[in-house]
């Protein structure tokens, strides 16, 4: 197997990992998956600075930006990988930046507000809101090569929608179109 990313996006809640466990169970090869809270949570906790200082922001900045390279470390060397990311715009810059040599399908995890908003309380493990406050952001560039409502179909159900996209090669599209538009932007 050459080396793959599977980039799954969306809000909190939206049901990345529910599709990441299906997917890992219906792929043809032996596939990773990596989330960015992963990447978190093997961070020191006591030398963490305290969540909500500039202190904190920097170190979760450089955490991001690991977790993007060691995606591109993982496909660089044959591996499959399922990434889960919550993506804001400068995050998806550099993603489309480090992953440029690796194949990416880019996936759009979507989820009414309500039905997030619901299932964040039922969580309970989740600050309330925080699907809301990323709501408007996560989706913003608007190109994907294939995507899933996670308040219609099952988590199976959109892994397997996933697993047939990726089964006809050569569809994985999405990044080199962001890379082009990026590229057509006049500087700043
Ligand atoms: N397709 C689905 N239909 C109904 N409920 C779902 C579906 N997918 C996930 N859920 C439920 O929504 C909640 C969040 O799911 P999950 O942990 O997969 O989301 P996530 O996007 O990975 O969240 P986070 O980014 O906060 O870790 C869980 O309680 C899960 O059971």
């Amino acid at each position: 197997m050459s080396g793959h990313v599977i980039l799954l996006n969306g809000t909190s809640s939206s049901g990345k990992s529910s599709i990441a466990a299906e997917l890992l169970d219906l792929l043809p090869g032996p596939y990773f998956s990596l989330p960015r809270d992963a990447v978190n949570s093997m961070r020191s906790r006591a030398q963490t600075p305290e969540f909500g200082t500039p202190e904190f922001d920097e170190v979760f900045e450089r955490t991001v930006r690991g977790y993007h390279r060691m995606l591109a470390g993982l496909a660089a060397a044959g591996n499959g990988v399922i990434a889960d990311h919550v993506l804001r715009p400068h995050w998806l810059a550099d993603c489309l930046e480090v992953l440029q040599e690796q194949e990416v399908t880019f996936v759009g995890v979507h989820c009414p507000l309500p039905e997030l908003q619901r299932r964040e309380q039922v969580r309970g493990d989740r600050p309330a809101g925080l699907a809301e406050r990323q709501y408007p952001i996560v989706h913003a560039h608007g190109d994907y090569d294939v995507e899933c409502d996670t308040s219609v179909h099952s988590p199976r159900e959109c892994a397997r929608i996933i697993a047939d996209f990726i089964a006809t090669p050569n569809r994985s599209e999405a990044f080199r179109r962001l890379n082009s538009a990026k590229d057509l932007r006049p500087h700043q």
